[in-house]
């Protein structure tokens, strides 16, 4: 059985949007990731599920679609995805997923990325129940307020019997070529729904309800993002990562330091760009990572590091950062040099370096110091840096 999941996420969360949200809540950054992604995470680990199908506003599709690629390869996903364009209401925007579905998908699930929540056990119960020949299987909760029915008037016109009533979620589970053609159906008879099961129900299909889990909240409202924190405790402890390097002075490659071009004739021999400062910072924040050192990642015999700026690596290793939900906290960092003198450069280079860390230049501290003329600093034959890093990382991870 190939099943699918198509994650919802071309929504534009009007309801927090009204309360003062000005990001669309599937993109709030959540454990070092989009919400959406946070479904994928769990919904990865279920066996039959073989792929996913992201919808996106059709404005973001874009740059969306490049997270995604990031994120899957961050996370060593080994299952496609593919993203496609949403549409205005929820039920176009599944349509536009179903019709990316690759054909041998036999069973979809269709989720909510508003329902971060929802865990691998449900899918799999949901996927299990569809097996006994129902078109959809979808989770339900009991309610537990009394239902009523009104007018527009807000009077009462009837009490529902509760017992019979079911708050249901999703994922939803369906047979594939029975929910596209309930969307074909609903279509032509301009039906609004507001879950895919309902299409089902419309056009006489069979849809099984399996418990749901209180835990599977729909982030709707303001009050509902006060659970993102509750689910997520972070308790993050500190850690500090240490890097040093050394260039030889020689004909190479023109001086750069912290990312800025310095203004000399001093030339540097380097593989890179000899940034010797970017490099101490890579090995200091790999440091904190835990992930050895630049040798390792860099190899100065590999032709493809050849006259790379050293920008590049610093960002390769931040995408580790992210990866581990590393946030950095301070940067200390000490040039040794007789020359050139540097003193002019100091707050462009805490600048351009708070700027590559995306962190706020007053934790960022430069400075440059000689050896008084001894060693081969002193006798200007090359240059040293050393970096601090101090960070700190979730404690459920290893830093
Ligand atoms: N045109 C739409 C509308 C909704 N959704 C998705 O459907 C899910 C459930 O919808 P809802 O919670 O209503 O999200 P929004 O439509 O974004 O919120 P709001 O109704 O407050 O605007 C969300 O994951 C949302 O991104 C979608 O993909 N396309
Ligand atoms: C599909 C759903 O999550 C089931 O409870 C719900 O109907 C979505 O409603 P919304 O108004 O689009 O949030």
């Amino acid at each position: 059985m190939s099943v699918w999941t198509i994650i919802l996420a071309a929504g534009q969360g009007s309801r927090l949007a009204q309360a003062g949200l000005d990001t669309k809540k599937q993109f709030l950054h959540h454990e070092g990731a989009p919400l959406y992604w946070k479904s994928v995470r769990t919904l990865a680990s279920v066996p039959a599920i073989k792929g996913f199908v992201f919808v996106f506003p059709p404005e973001e599709l874009d740059a969306c679609t490049k997270d995604v690629e990031s994120l899957s390869s961050t996370d060593d996903l080994s299952m496609p995805c593919l993203c496609v364009a949403g549409g205005a209401r929820r039920q176009d925007s599944v349509f536009s997923g179903l019709q990316a579905l690759p054909k041998a998908c036999s069973k979809v699930l269709v989720h909510d990325s508003a329902r971060p929540f929802a865990s691998a056990k449900l899918a799999q119960a949901l996927i299990s129940a569809l097996e006994h020949g129902a078109e959809a299987a979808i989770p339900g909760l009991p309610v537990t307020d009394t239902i009523k029915v009104i007018d527009q008037d807000d009077t009462v016109t009837q009490t529902l019997n509760r017992s019979e009533l079911r708050a249901v979620q999703t994922p939803q589970a369906f047979d594939t070529a029975a929910l596209i053609r309930a969307h074909l159906a609903c279509e032509k008879k301009q039906l609004s729904v507001t879950d895919d099961a309902s299409m089902i129900e419309a056009t006489g299909g069979t849809v099984r309800i399996v418990p749901g889990e209180a835990g599977n909240i729909k982030i709707t409202t303001p009050e509902d993002l006060s659970m993102l924190n509750a689910q997520a405790p972070q308790t993050m402890l500190p850690c500090v990562g240490w890097g040093y390097d050394v260039h030889r002075y020689g004909a190479g490659r023109p001086f750069r330091l912290g990312g800025i071009p310095v203004d000399t004739d001093i030339e540097v021999i380097a593989h890179s760009d000899g940034d010797v400062l970017l490099h101490a910072l890579a090995d200091a924040l790999l440091g904190c990572l835990g992930l050895g050192d630049i040798g390792k990642h860099f190899p100065d015999t590999d032709a493809k590091f050849e006259g790379i700026e050293s920008s590049i690596l610093v960002n390769e290793v931040l995408q580790e950062v992210e990866k581990k939900a590393l946030t950095i906290t301070h940067v200390d960092l000490t040039v040794i040099a007789q020359r050139p003198k540097l003193a002019s450069y100091r707050e462009r280079i805490q600048k351009n370096v708070a700027n590559l860390l995306r962190i706020d230049k007053s934790h960022v501290n430069f400075k440059a110091t000689t050896e008084e003329k001894l060693g081969f600093t002193g006798a200007k034959k090359g240059i040293k840096a050393v970096a601090c890093v101090s960070a700190m990382y979730p404690a459920n991870q290893q830093a």
